[in-house]
């Protein structure tokens, strides 16, 4: 069997390294490419990549992405900042691109898939939503992509019950303790040596309340879903966004 021909952009950072670590590790896969900052994108189509990890910035991976998407070459992006436009306008190029698949997943770590999708089973039964992400404090972005992703979740399955505003009395917060609004969910970052990546979502209603936590205490926790990605959208065209659609949940 020949084996699929992967590469990794952001190959020296934090997660890149790991997955260049998890790829090679992983049989069936060969790394082809080990792309970072400076370097060319013709690097991706000059290896003959067939899929490649994005793991970089924000303010990068849209360029990285359409390179690949119209180079034919399958995307497995955990890069954070994937607002709903940039969902549409990678749609857009895949759309021009047919049989390219783009998997962007928020969180690749299965057991933060499942708090995800906990919490917005649960999120129809709660008046009250809050989500607390705690990371390390080299993370550039605040809120994190899963928990904007969360709230998105949340957010909608609330509607869906035709749930109203939370119950909140402030009407003073000059020093902002509330925290950021996404969807109309309460989210609250923290940043603390130590940490690598967690997030809880606090469900309450009269008399109770209901917690959902996941802990990532170590980078390898993202690598099993990240090396299922791979393996897996080159057989899904289009863009696919979580992790959560290539995993048997029901
Ligand atoms: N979806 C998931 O499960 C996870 C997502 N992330 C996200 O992944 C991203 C990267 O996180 P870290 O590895 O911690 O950051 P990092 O800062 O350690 O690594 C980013 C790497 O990208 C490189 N880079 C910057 N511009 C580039 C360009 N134009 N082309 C190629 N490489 C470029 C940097 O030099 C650096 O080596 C963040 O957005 C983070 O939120 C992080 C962990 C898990
Ligand atoms: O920067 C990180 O570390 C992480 N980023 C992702 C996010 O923004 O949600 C995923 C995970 O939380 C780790």
């Amino acid at each position: 069997m020949t084996a699929l021909r992967v590469a990794v952009t952001g190959a020296k950072g934090r997660m890149g390294a790991e997955v260049c670590r998890a790829v090679e590790a992983a049989d069936g896969l060969e790394l082809v490419a080990q792309v970072d900052q400076g370097d060319s994108l013709d690097a991706l189509a000059d290896a003959g990549a067939q899929v490649v990890v994005d793991f970089t910035h924000p303010g990068v991976v849209m360029d990285n992405l359409e390179y690949a998407v119209t180079h034919g070459i399958h995307a497995v992006v955990g890069t954070s900042g994937f607002s709903p436009d940039r969902v549409d306008t990678v749609r857009g190029w895949t759309d021009a691109n047919p049989g390219v698949g783009v998997l962007i997943a928020p969180n690749f770590g299965i057991g933060a898939v499942l708090m995800m999708q906990f919490a917005a089973k649960a999120a129809r039964y709660y008046e009250s939503a809050e989500i607390v992400e705690l990371h390390h404090p080299n993370k550039v972005d605040a809120p994190s992509g899963t928990a904007r992703r969360t709230a998105e979740l949340v957010a909608e399955a609330r509607a869906a019950a035709g749930l109203g505003a939370m119950p909140d009395a402030t009407t003073d917060d000059p020093d902002g303790a509330r925290g950021a609004t996404v969807d109309g969910i309460p989210v609250h970052a923290v940043r603390l040596r130590g940490l690598v990546a967690h997030q809880e979502v606090l469900l309450g209603d009269a008399g109770e309340m209901l917690t959902i936590r996941h802990d990532s205490f170590q980078r390898t926790s993202f690598m099993p879903g990240v090396i299922l990605g791979v393996r897996r959208v080159g057989s899904v065209p289009g863009v696919t966004l979580g992790l959560e659609h290539y995993l048997d949940l029901d």
